[in-house]
Order: C-alpha cells, then structure tokens, then sequence
C-alpha cells in the first residue's frame, strides 16, 4: 500500500482501506443476520454458480455494510432536511430510495453479484423492496447503432441513451410512483419493443452495467451536466485480471452454446451449430475487438471512482476488498 511521509509521519495515502480475504471474511461473525440453510439452499436455486461458502464469507458482510450505509444515508438525509429548514426544495424526502451502481467489465460476474444483492438486502427489515436494473435496457436498439456505426461498439458509452438512464434512475430517486425503463434481450441481442421494467418506490435500487461510473459528458453553454453515478449512494467495481475475465466471457459462451444458442430465435444461432473451436474463434473475436477494448479503454478507468472494489481471482473467489474510507 502506497505510503508517504507528511510532516514528519507516515500517514497512508491510498484513500481505500485495503482488506484481503482473510480479513474480509472475519467480519461475517459480527454480521447480526446469519443466513439460515434454508436460504443460503434459496440462493443456490437463483441458478448462479456460486459457492455458499463465498456467499457466506464475502457477500454476506457486504450485506452488512451495505445496510449501515442505507441507515446512516437516512440519518445524514434527516440532519439536511434540518438544515435546510424541510423548505419545499428539502435536499430529500423520506423514503427516498437508496441506489448502488454495480460496474466492471462484460463477464467479469456483475449480473451474478447484483443479483446476490438484491436477495440478500430484501432480508434486512430496513429494506425489504430491492429492485435491480440493468443498463443494457438503455443500448440503443440495433437498428440505430448500425445506422450511427455502432454495432461494433455495443457496450461502449456512446452506444447507450445516457440522457434516458440518468432521467431514469434521477426519477425513481425523486420519489415518482411509477418509473419504467426498456428492456434488451440477450437472445435477439437487440431491445424489445413494447415491453418496459416497472419500478415502484423501491427502499433500494440497484443499477448494474458496464458504464455505471462513467463521468457526465462535458457540458455545452456553461449547462452543468449529470450522470447516473451522481445519484448512486454507494457504488462497487467488480475487477479481476483482464486475462481472466476472457476464459470466463469463452467459458459462458461455451454454456451458452449448449442452452440459449440452441433457441431458434437467438442471435447467435449458427454458434451452435458450428464446430466448438469455430464458435470460440468468433467468441475470442467479440472479446478482443469489443469488449477488452471497451474494458481498458472505458471501463476500468472509472475503477477508482467506486466505493467498493471486489477483486477476484481466476476462480471467481474474491481475494481483496477495497473499501473508500470516509
Ligand atoms: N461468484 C461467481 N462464482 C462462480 N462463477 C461466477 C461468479 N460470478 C460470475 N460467474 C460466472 O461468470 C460468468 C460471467 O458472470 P455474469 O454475472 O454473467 O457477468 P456480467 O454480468 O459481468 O457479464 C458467468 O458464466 C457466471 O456464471
Ligand atoms: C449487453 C452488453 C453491452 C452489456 O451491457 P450492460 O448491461 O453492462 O449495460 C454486453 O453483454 C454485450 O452484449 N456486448 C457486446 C459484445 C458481445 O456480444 O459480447
């Protein structure tokens, strides 16, 4: 860990505290809700591939922190709404919803995460209603990115409506009743028309993707700009070793041959119907022209950004936990 000397002490200068496995783990003893067999079996049911005991030793005090957060934001949103005298533009209202952005690269295991999340969050009594949303939602539908140039360039910042998913997720924060957001299938790869997410007052929202972090675009005529990021209360990086996450985007493509790709409407048909090492030629292909460059180029600049960063290794098994001190 990076030290410096200042004025005569040594103070450590990395704004993250810096935790290994080991020392993750422990606090899962002082975390007051224990998951009982019957729900870590729940979980398994989910239909991830997840280890119970690293649910256990990793998500489970990742629960805990998380719902520290959640009461200390309500605490800090009452003392504002003091300060600035409950007027009719008070800072927030009750029951403002409390966001967590989830970011890092295609297939380094967002969707697994955040779906762990919000199961294990609806079991605090602070939080029961989790909602979760994926930004995908918000690609532009295929037949505009190829008429911008950007097939090639799906999951790139540019290749999303950042307006709609900033407007998206600063409605639901606002309190309104109903907000809707599009959904993207995996197996047409493209947007589906006429069909959208509900999202009602949720006590947590969670918005997983790519591009979570991304700062806001510069803004034009002195106009301040926003993002998605400026309204998430608590935001997490999943990294791993960019070698890595390749032989696990190879290893779900397998899969997917054997599940998804058999479907007569999915994209990807013909991929499983060619030779394994053909399919994984192009599988490799995607990888190395769209979304390694996406991840170095756009995604893991943002890493620094997030409160929490969870390091796995080759086994997906988390080895370090950075968490941004206060
Ligand atoms: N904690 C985990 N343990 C084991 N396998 C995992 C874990 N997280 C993700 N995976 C696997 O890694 C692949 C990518 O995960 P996924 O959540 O789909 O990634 P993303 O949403 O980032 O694209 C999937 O095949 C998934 O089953
Ligand atoms: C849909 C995605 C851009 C991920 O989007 P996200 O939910 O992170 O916004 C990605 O999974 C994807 O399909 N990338 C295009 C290249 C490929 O097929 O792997």
């Amino acid at each position: 860990m990076p030290t410096t000397l200042e004025a005569g002490r040594r103070t450590d200068a990395s704004p993250f505290v810096d935790l290994d496995r080991a020392e993750w783990s422990a606090l899962h003893e002082r975390t007051p809700l224990p998951l009982t067999a019957e729900e870590l079996e729940r979980l398994r049911g989910l239909g991830d591939v997840i280890d119970l005991q690293e649910v256990q030793d990793v998500y489970l005090p990742l629960s805990r922190l998380l719902n520290l957060y959640f009461t200390a934001t309500a605490k800090l949103r009452g003392a504002l709404n003091d300060f600035l005298d409950n007027r009719e533009h008070s800072a927030t209202q009750s029951g403002t919803p409390f966001v967590i952005g989830v970011a890092g690269s295609v297939a380094v295991g967002k969707s697994t995460t955040a779906r762990l999340l919000r199961e294990m969050l609806a079991r605090w009594p602070d939080h029961p209603r989790v909602e979760l949303v994926t930004t995908d939602g918000f690609l532009l539908p295929n037949a505009e990115l190829r008429r911008r140039g950007l097939m090639a360039r799906k999951g790139f910042p540019e290749s999303y409506d950042r307006r709609a998913l900033t407007r998206f997720v600063a409605d639901v924060k606002s309190g309104k009743d109903q907000v809707t957001a599009p959904v993207y299938s995996h197996l047409v790869y493209d947007i589906v028309p006429d069909e959208r997410l509900e999202v009602r007052r949720p006590d947590i929202l969670i918005v997983e993707g790519l591009n979570v972090l991304q700062p806001a675009l510069p803004g034009q005529d002195g106009r301040t700009r926003v993002a998605v990021a400026d309204f998430f209360d608590f935001s997490i990086y999943v990294d791993a070793r960019p070698d890595d996450i390749e032989q696990w985007y190879l290893q779900r493509f397998r899969k997917l041959r054997e599940t998804a790709f058999q479907n007569p409407s999915s994209y990807f048909r013909r991929y499983a119907e060619v030779p394994e090492e053909e399919a994984l030629d192009y599988a490799r292909h995607l990888w190395r022209t769209i979304n390694r460059p996406n991840l170095v180029e756009n995604v893991a600049p943002t890493r620094g950004r997030a409160d929490l960063i969870l390091r796995k290794g080759p086994d997906h098994k988390v080895q370090r936990v950075r968490l941004r001190k206060l």
